[in-house]
């Protein structure tokens, strides 16, 4: 017999869950709404495409595999041309190992691969990787807008392989055959590199350690799913824009699956929103205690600092200003607020889910309007410009007391060319406080250095609500009020769990059919 996730709660409840709740009914009811939430959870990640169909899975995992012979032979071809022993042409070898959320298992359709290339001693980033490596790359069928990004703090390549969005940075260890899945641990392979390299580990390091640290991987990757839907629902999701990371969210979730090993899906939704919405910021959010905490200046430190669970223990780099630290707290606090009694028979997910209703919440956005001659310049000027986003927040800050920087890109499609639209939201009635052309100069100003590709064109402008296109001004209401996995009263009838809308995978949720299907009310 076996209860899944399930299986601590039915032998006995999680004492600390049912204080949390409140709830003076049985255990037994308790743990069977609980049970509820989480499946009903689950399948609105399975209605809204959050989880992978097989047929996605094959083919990410048939673009890596291909991937990884792509690097074999561009090893094999660097041994070659800087003319090394023919013996190394037989052991010289290089790998892909896979991270970001790709590698911790909470990717979708939308996700990019995060996928660092790992290469012998001899094979340069200058030369061989970002020339040998990119035209061998450039010069396949399933490789389209492939650019490299050599100023980022990881440098790395950025392509689309098979319709799916690659980031592939690269690490240099001082030996001549990598092994396919190397010990990114194994002091052996870290002694003596260089700085770039250290960097790009360490996305595979943090990666590794957080799946270590969690008690359950799977309910991790559930927990991290859910999070990360709402924080893109309620606009707190994008590093660039002052917000959230994949990275953040992932330390936040697995902080709260550390702490609550045998707590429910549901539960932990629960615990996640009252834990981070009272949490004492900027108090750091630490997933492995370490006897030596990095050192960080006063005004180095963030407004929601969250440590890397791996050596030299880091923060997460973060964006985060004033206003955006402020809209996280606020939607930390709703979580709450909406969660808290989760067991109330009214109790619906999707309105934890809304969208962030923008143009009910602001009277005024600043519009900032991207454009370029082509798809390929636009895609490379529009990331320059997000990379500089956080001093435009910062001045429209100043001005205004307040910006909310709705990371959602917009398309005109009316446009004469290719084009990006933001629409960040401003307080009402300020726009005497905002000249718009003196903001754009400013802003044409800080961004004036460094970018070498063609340099498209920015507007800026202050519009009203009533201004922004349909798709963004009703966002927020709800196709469907229903919830897709209706509560069930005690005295009614229960809701089938076998619905036709159940996915395979759901059953890790639930207790299987030889289990007692729910303990009886009141025990
Ligand atoms: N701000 C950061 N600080 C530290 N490491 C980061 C940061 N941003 C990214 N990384 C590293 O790069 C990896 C991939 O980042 P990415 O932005 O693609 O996030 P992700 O978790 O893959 O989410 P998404 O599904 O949006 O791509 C992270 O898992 C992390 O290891
Ligand atoms: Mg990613
Ligand atoms: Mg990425």
């Amino acid at each position: 017999m076996e209860f899944g996730i399930f299986e601590n709660q039915l032998s006995h409840l999680n004492p600390p869950f049912t204080r949390i709740l409140g709830f003076r009914r049985s255990p037994d009811v308790i743990l069977r709404m609980e049970m509820e939430r989480s499946m009903s959870l689950f399948q609105m990640m399975v209605n809204e495409g959050l989880v992978p169909s097989a047929e996605e899975e094959m083919k990410r995992r048939n673009a890596i595999d291909k991937l990884k012979k792509i690097v074999v032979e561009w090893v094999k071809t660097v041994t070659y041309q800087r003319g090394l022993p023919k013996k190394y042409l037989k052991f010289a070898s290089g790998t892909i190992l896979t991270y970001g959320s790709y590698g911790l298992g909470v990717y979708n359709s939308e996700s990019d691969i995060d996928a660092l290339c790992v290469g012998p001693y001899f094979a340069t980033i200058a030369e061989d990787f970002f020339i040998v490596l990119h035209n061998m790359l450039a010069s396949r069928p399933e490789v389209s807008e492939i650019h490299c990004v050599k100023d980022a703090k990881v440098p790395l390549m950025r392509f689309k392989f098979d319709g799916i969005s690659i980031d592939l940075p690269y690490a240099r260890l001082k030996v001549i055959s990598i092994p396919e899945n190397v010990d990114v641990f194994n002091p052996f392979f870290l002694k003596n590199i260089d700085d770039t390299t250290w960097k790009s580990l360490s996305g595979v390091r943090a990666n590794r350690s957080i799946l270590h640290l969690v008690p359950n991987i799977e309910i991790f990757q559930a927990v991290l799913r859910c999070i990360k839907f709402w924080a893109k629902r309620r606009g707190v999701y994008g590093n660039l824009l002052g917000f959230f990371g994949g990275i953040h969210l992932a330390v936040l979730s697995a902080f709260i699956c550390q702490r609550h090993p045998s707590a429910s899906l549901s539960a932990l939704i629960l615990l996640f929103f009252k834990t981070f919405g009272l949490w004492p910021w900027p108090t750091p959010v630490i997933l492995q205690e370490t006897i030596a905490r990095p050192f960080i200046p006063a005004d180095k430190v963030s407004w929601m600092p969250i440590q890397l669970p791996c050596s030299p223990y880091e923060f997460c780099h973060s964006n985060i200003t004033r206003s955006t630290f402020y809209k996280i707290r606020t939607e930390f606090l709703r979580g709450h607020m909406l969660t808290k009694d989760m067991l109330r028979p009214d109790f619906d997910w999707n309105i934890l889910f809304e969208p962030f209703p923008y143009a009910r919440r602001y009277g005024l956005f600043v519009k900032i309007f991207l454009s370029a001659c082509d798809k390929d310049e636009l895609g490379d000027w529009v990331g320059w410009i997000k990379s500089r986003f956080r001093s435009l927040l910062v001045k429209l800050e100043e001005l205004l007391g307040f910006c909310d920087p709705n990371p959602t890109e917009y398309v005109d499609t009316d446009a004469s060319e290719p084009n990006v639209i933001f629409y960040w939201g401003l307080p009402t009635g300020r726009s005497d406080l905002i000249d718009a052309d003196l903001v754009e100069e400013y802003f044409l100003k800080s961004i004036d250095n460094g970018y070498q590709g063609a340099t498209g064109k920015m507007k800026l402008s202050v519009v009203k609500a009533n201004q922004l296109p349909k798709k963004a001004q009703f966002a927020f209401e709800r196709k469907n009020t229903k919830p897709c996995w209706r509560v069930v009263d005690d005295n009614r009838k229960k809701t089938n769990p076998q619905s036709k809308y159940k996915p395979h995978c759901a059953d890790k949720y639930l207790p299987t059919n030889d289990s007692p299907e729910y303990p009886s009310a009141g025990g």
